[in-house]
């Protein structure tokens, strides 16, 4: 028997005025699955998983996520409750205390009571180790440690499926680790993960699939073992011999 499907996209086509951002995009996604998608910029990565939980409006095609139809009546609300993301730019609200940002969704949206959403929010910062970050604000925190409380953020709304949009690309170097190793652990439980990513080494660790987009399209997709030591395409062993490089 096969998997669940998670994601479907199917034939999905975008564009931004008369520029055409995706083409044709189809991806399934089964339960428990990892896939990284990379590619150069500009090639409709960030634009394909902000579809997803409808982030962006998309001109034609289908987006099924656990079953719920985006186009649907409520779709897009369905959807975000089952969905988490996490962006490049943390996205916390800076006038909120870490704990607050962490239990306003739970209180909000799931109805949970503040002491039982603290408990919860608490476990969460534990995980991603930072619970003594709690009280403070944001911007008193490092990078890496944003992110961290922006992944423990999602995950209290306990998602089926995590979005993560370049989540390293903004943090300094020595703030990558302590990110990719969360993230990781996350997929080691068995977290449904869709990575827009360059890190490659956590996409070998990780990974089921690699998705490559250039220019809207998937242009290769496979295990990472396979498309590291075979690109079938030109533009893929071009992109990997640039990130290789750096
Ligand atoms: N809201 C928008 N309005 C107009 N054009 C947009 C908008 N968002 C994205 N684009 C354009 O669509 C194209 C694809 O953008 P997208 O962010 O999906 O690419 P990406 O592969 O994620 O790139 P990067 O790695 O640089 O983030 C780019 O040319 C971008 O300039």
């Amino acid at each position: 028997m096969s998997a669940e499907r998670v994601i479907e996209i199917s034939s999905l086509n975008k564009s931004f005025g008369d520029f055409r951002v995706l083409t044709n995009v189809d991806l399934s996604v089964s339960l428990g699955e990892r896939i990284v998608i990379c590619g150069p910029s500009g090639s409709g990565k960030s634009t394909l998983i902000r579809c997803v939980n409808g982030l962006e409006q998309f001109d034609s095609g289908h987006i099924l996520v656990d079953g719920i139809s985006l186009e649907e009546p409520g779709g897009v609300d369905r959807v975000r409750s089952e969905v988490g993301m996490v962006f490049q730019q943390f996205n916390l609200f800076p006038h909120l205390s870490v704990l607050d940002n962490l239990t306003l969704g739970p209180m909000k949206a799931r109805g949970l009571s503040r002491t039982d959403a603290e408990a919860l929010a608490m476990e969460y910062l534990e995980r991603v180790r930072i619970p003594e970050q709690a009280r403070k604000r944001p911007r008193e925190l490092s990078g890496g440690q944003q992110q961290r409380v922006a992944i423990a953020r999602s995950l209290c709304m306990k998602p089926k499926i995590m979005l993560f949009d370049e989540p390293t690309s903004a943090l300094d170097p020595e703030m990558i680790s302590e990110v990719l190793d969360v993230m990781v652990e996350l997929a080691q439980e068995g977290m449904t993960m869709l990575v827009v990513t360059h890190e490659m080494g956590f996409a070998r660790k990780v990974a089921d699939r690699m998705v490559f987009m250039d220019g809207g399209e998937i242009v290769e997709t496979g295990t990472p073992s396979a498309v590291f030591e075979a690109p079938k395409s030109e533009r893929f062993r071009a992109f990997l011999d640039k990130i290789l490089q750096h």
